[in-house]
């Protein structure tokens, strides 16, 4: 159901009245999309946020049962621990995702030892042309204050991060209120998507899209909305 739309800022918002409707809800329009890409192209591109909010999803996506050999996962970004780390998305993924039907996805981590985050992010950016991008599905989370993926508003560069003509897949980042260096898919990447959703859930997260869409200083997340060629599809339960 689309909701007024403020100042141009094209979203379509979907409330649930509880958050396991919302992650059937989620899982069953992502797992269209993916097996909409297969169809037409033999192979299904997504790309997942991590954080504390999409367990429920994952596990209701993994049961899914779509053609998840043909499917290859990836993050949107990754803090710049290994995946044994507690505060790893590889990890999380693993062990909410990569279960069930969706154990036979192929998954592909953004993080990988190396002398710093710079080295990182260029070695991901080589790797992952291979890809077969664009992104079929983005699943994009946000943070209170209203930061996306790893666009974090204390961010260096973050202009960097938010270009939309971006050549680059993967950036580093290092912003004091990510907790570690980290590691983002680019705006450019994501909004390229052919179907991008915004998973947030709690009061406190709808009165931060709120703002984030209303007049006033610009939130990475209002970046996204503004550079996508298409409403971000947002899912929110209390
Ligand atoms: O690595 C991460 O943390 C995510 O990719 C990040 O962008 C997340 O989506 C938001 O920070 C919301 O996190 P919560 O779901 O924990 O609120």
């Amino acid at each position: 159901m689309a909701r007024e739309q403020l100042n141009g800022a094209a979203y379509n918002w979907h409330a649930f009245s509880g958050r396991p409707e919302l992650a059937t809800a989620l899982a069953g329009r992502v797992a269209d999309r993916l097996s909409k890409a297969i169809a037409e192209r033999a192979t299904a591109l997504l790309a997942v946020s991590g954080g504390t909010t999409p367990a429920k999803f994952f596990a209701a996506l993994s049961a899914t049962p779509i053609a998840w050999d043909k499917v290859i996962v990836t993050l949107v970004d990754e803090r710049f621990v290994p995946a044994s780390s507690p505060r790893s998305n590889a990890g999380l993924v693993a062990a909410n995702l990569l279960q069930n039907a969706a154990k036979a996805a192929r998954f592909v981590p953004l993080y990988h030892e190396a002398v710093g985050i710079e080295d990182a992010a260029a070695s991901d950016d080589a790797a992952l042309l291979s890809l077969p991008w664009p992104l079929d599905v983005v699943v994009l989370g946000m943070g209170p204050d209203g930061h996306t993926a790893s666009f974090f508003p204390d961010a260096d560069d973050l202009p960097k991060l938010l270009d939309p003509a971006s050549d680059r897949i993967v950036l580093p980042v290092h912003a004091a209120s990510a907790g570690e260096p980290r590691l983002t898919l680019s705006l450019a990447r994501i909004v390229d998507a052919g179907f991008i959703a915004l998973h947030i859930e709690g009061e406190d997260k709808r009165t931060a899209f709120d703002g984030a869409v209303a007049p006033g200083p610009r939130k990475p997340i209002r970046a996204v909305l503004d550079a996508a060629p298409k409403p971000v599809e947002v899912f929110w339960a209390p």
